[in-house]
């Protein structure tokens, strides 16, 4: 198991949760999917295991990890070149282009822009700045905000392929994302949550089984599950 969270109440002030009771693993090769709503609770929970959330009372056990973050986080006086520099120096790699750094550059079709100012590129540029600064190094897990944000489909092709290839390797991913058609496919579990609460987590097969919806599709069973909870 990478990644063991058990988070009784997380917010980002005293005495008002926006989560509660978040219980999930992602255990080594396995890409699970955080599925919810605008304002659900997805992108507190991350920040809460990566320990940047202000309160968090649980326990979060996780090992190194490689982070896209919902909006790319970019350094205004730093060409694409010095983000990577930064990067792996961080990392304690030596300052020279490695050769993942290469490989990530000619897939995401960067290499031309290596002294451009990425804070000037298109939103898409942007996030693919953002995938190759998380894959730069190895780490035995992922947690990935919205990847595809802004993505075009050939570059979603190729972010999908690294997914594939980060699992074969054992890493453990987790990836909040509004696609869910794309998640469906490629998704090994799922954690549906909603205002700050897990609804149903597992498998499309058990979901479709909680759901008693024998082909329903992921954003029918989010759907129904929803539903049922607004009722309650
Ligand atoms: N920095 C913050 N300070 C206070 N409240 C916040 C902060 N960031 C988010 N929230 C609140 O926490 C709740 C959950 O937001 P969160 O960003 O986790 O949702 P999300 O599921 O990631 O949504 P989206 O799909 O829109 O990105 C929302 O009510 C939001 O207003």
């Amino acid at each position: 198991m990478t990644i063991d969270i058990n988070i009784h109440k997380g917010g980002y002030v005293e005495n008002e949760a926006i989560i509660s009771n978040i219980q999930f693993q992602v255990n080594s090769g396995e890409l699970v999917g955080l599925i919810g709503s605008n304002g659900a609770g997805k992108s507190t929970t991350l920040q809460a295991m990566m320990g940047v959330l202000p309160i968090v009372d649980g326990q979060v056990t996780i090992g190194t990890y490689g982070y896209v973050p919902e909006r790319p986080i970019l350094y205004e006086y730093f060409t694409l070149w010095e983000h990577i520099d930064f990067y792996l120096r961080v990392a304690g790699k030596e300052n020279s282009l490695t050769n993942r750094a290469k490989e990530l550059l000619e897939i995401f079709q960067l290499d031309h822009k290596l002294h451009d100012y990425p804070t000037t590129f298109s939103k898409g540029m942007q996030q693919k700045v953002m995938l190759i600064l998380a894959f730069l190094d190895k780490h035995s897990t992922y947690i990935l905000d919205e990847p595809f944000m802004g993505l075009d489909p050939q570059a979603m092709r190729k972010l999908l392929t690294i997914l594939e290839e980060l699992k074969a390797q054992g890493a453990a991913i987790l990836m909040s994302t509004h696609a869910l058609d794309t998640a469906e496919k490629i998704c090994d579990r799922f954690i549906l949550i909603d205002h700050g609460r897990i609804l149903q987590q597992g498998t499309l097969a058990s979901l479709r089984l909680a759901v008693k919806q024998d082909k329903a599709s992921l954003l029918d069973i989010f759907d129904t599950l929803l539903e049922e909870n607004h009722h309650d």
